[in-house]
């Protein structure tokens, strides 16, 4: 299990998270819904290491979540125009290969053998050598997700990743998201302002009201009422 214990997160007089406590199951993606200004970001932020918590643990198996053990996929994919899909999803093993070699552009066979395998996992084999710019956004939000995969995480984050995408592709790319975290076994948490978009999907629910959690059910347990519930909080 994944333990967030007493998590609490200020900036300056402003509590974000406070004092959060919480489990993730591994294999099921975990969805975190919210009103804007809930806290979900800091959440994730703190999962993943951009942020340090003021106070609380988060621990794998009683073990502390190392930061490199955390993948985080962007909003709008955040990738690098100019590179291939594959390029792109190969920075996200950079922090294991020395820097030499994405300075002359030098992957190992291996790295560049399980980038291909990802773009497969994600839907865009075939896919490899076309640059970022010329994909579609939900094609586009595939490469980050096969990007954070790339990283071999054991958490799999994303802060609203269909937040730019029409309901039907959201709907698919939170679909490779789930499908993901089943196949690689992996604790999947997923921040997003359109819910019903994953209810075929989610496994559990997560709803935060001014830094606080608010729900926190499996999915089978969540009805219509309960998600407004959330955004009637805070
Ligand atoms: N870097 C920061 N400096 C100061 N305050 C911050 C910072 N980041 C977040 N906050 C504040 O912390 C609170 C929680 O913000 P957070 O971005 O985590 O919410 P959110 O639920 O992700 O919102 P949204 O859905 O709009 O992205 C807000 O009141 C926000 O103004």
């Amino acid at each position: 299990m994944l333990d967030i214990e007493g998590l609490t997160r200020h900036y300056g007089t402003e509590t974000a998270v406070d004092g959060l406590s919480t489990r993730l199951a591994r294999g099921e993606l975990t969805v975190l819904i919210g009103r804007s200004g809930a806290g979900k970001t800091t959440l994730l932020r703190c999962l993943n290491g951009l942020e340090q918590p003021d106070t609380g643990t988060i621990n794998v198996d009683d073990a502390p979540l190392a930061a490199t053990d955390a993948a985080l996929v962007f909003q709008a994919g955040a990738l690098v125009d100019g590179k291939s899909a594959v390029e792109n999803v190969l920075d996200g093993a950079l922090s294991r290969e020395p820097a030499w070699r994405e300075l002359i552009g030098w992957h190992s066979p291996d790295e560049k053998r399980v980038a291909i395998e990802r773009l497969h996992d994600v839907g865009l084999a075939g896919y490899a050598d076309r640059p970022v710019e010329a994909l579609s956004g939900g094609q586009q939000q595939r490469v980050g997700i096969a990007r954070a995969l790339q990283q071999q995480p054991d958490v799999l984050l994303a802060d609203e990743p269909v937040a730019s995408l029409d309901p039907e592709t959201g709907r698919s790319v939170l679909a490779v998201l789930a499908r993901a975290v089943s196949e690689h076994d992996l604790f999947g948490l997923v921040s997003l302002h359109q819910p019903e978009l994953a209810d075929t999907v989610a496994g559990h629910y997560l709803g935060m009201a001014d830094g606080r959690l608010v729900l926190d059910r499996p999915a089978a347990e969540v009805d219509s009422d309960d998600i407004e519930g959330v955004y009637a909080n805070g």
